[in-house]
């Protein structure tokens, strides 16, 4: 038998007219945090939409801890959901709203503090009607989080929020996904990827082109940048010594190059350069996760 925070997609198709959403999606997840990126269009919704229930498959099997999802079934009291856009009636309170949505679920947290958790206490007597853009937003992830369900499946969860509310809802993230909960989180935002994810997957056209640790996707590619100064005829020799290389320029003046090969380059520069300040930094998540999808052709 699954584990309850055990989520899996099995070659589905959807398609809306003659546009295939997903076309083949199959990806498996459990415990922890899973960054799902990719273009706009590229299927992330739906394959999200099928895993709630919200829409039916074509053809293909879609499964929370090991039971078929069905709209209403019993697999739908596994997930908690925040989708991109959110509707409240207006003339409840934020706190009989959360409270609505937590009579569904058996395990239900309490309601002040999913409130606080989300940064929404100050507002629990005030009408949904009245809200801003982003207290909306917040008040649609405390109905996901108020079930207190293994699965969490978040579309863009901090877009639209202020800089501290990306910051608590990270580190919410965060927790949940130590707490053993399996987290699914729809990005377009690499930095966010970055400092989130457990599991990072690409999808393009309807389909998983990659799924990977976010450590294994760091080192997928040369896996290290370079940074210098140079002169020019440093520079010279080493684009000599290595065609295709081209070293890029930030606003301070320092070159840089990722590289598979840094202790090539580093030898290079300190043979050529007087005072290079030359330094070698890990590529980030966000630099690789680049790459891959500029690769791809599937822009974040
Ligand atoms: N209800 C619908 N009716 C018609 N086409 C749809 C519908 N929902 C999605 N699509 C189409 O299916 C494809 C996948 O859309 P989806 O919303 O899953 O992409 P996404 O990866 O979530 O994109 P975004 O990053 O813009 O949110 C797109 O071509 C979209 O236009």
């Amino acid at each position: 038998m699954a584990d309850d925070g055990e989520v899996r997609w099995d070659d589905v198709h959807k398609k809306f007219g003659s546009v295939a959403a997903l076309d083949g999606f199959s990806m498996h997840a459990g415990p922890g945090v899973h960054c799902v990126l990719g273009a706009n269009g590229a299927g992330k919704s739906t394959a999200f939409a099928v895993l709630t229930g919200a829409r039916r498959p074509d053809t293909g099997t879609v499964t929370v801890g090991g039971t078929p999802v069905r709209r209403g079934g019993p697999a739908s009291r596994l997930i908690g959901f925040a989708p991109q856009a959110m509707f409240f009636p207006l003339t409840v309170t934020v706190r009989e709203a959360v409270a609505f949505v937590a009579a569904h679920y058996p395990n239900r947290a309490d309601v002040d503090e999913v409130l606080d958790a989300v940064g929404m206490t100050t507002e629990a007597r005030r009408l949904c009607g009245g809200l801003s853009g982003g207290q909306t937003r917040r008040l649609g992830l405390a109905c996901a989080l108020v079930g207190q369900t293994p699965v969490l499946v978040l579309d863009e969860p901090v877009a639209g929020l202020d800089r501290p509310g990306q910051k608590l809802l990270h580190a919410l993230i965060r927790r949940l996904g130590d707490e053993g909960r399996t987290v699914l989180v729809a990005s377009h935002d690499l930095a966010e990827v970055d400092e989130i994810a457990d599991t990072v997957t690409l999808v393009a056209r309807g389909r998983v082109l990659l799924t990977d640790t976010a450590e294994g996707v760091r080192n997928r590619l040369g896996s290290v940048r370079v940074s210098f100064t140079a002169d020019d005829a440093a520079l010279r020799t080493l684009t000599t010594r290595y065609p295709g290389l081209e070293p890029a320029l930030d606003g301070e003046g320092r070159r840089s190059v990722v590289t598979d090969r840094p202790d090539d380059i580093a030898r290079v520069i300190l043979n050529e350069c007087d005072d290079p300040h030359l330094r070698v930094h890990d590529r980030t998540l966000a630099e690789a996760l680049d790459a891959l999808l500029d690769e791809a052709g599937a822009p974040a």
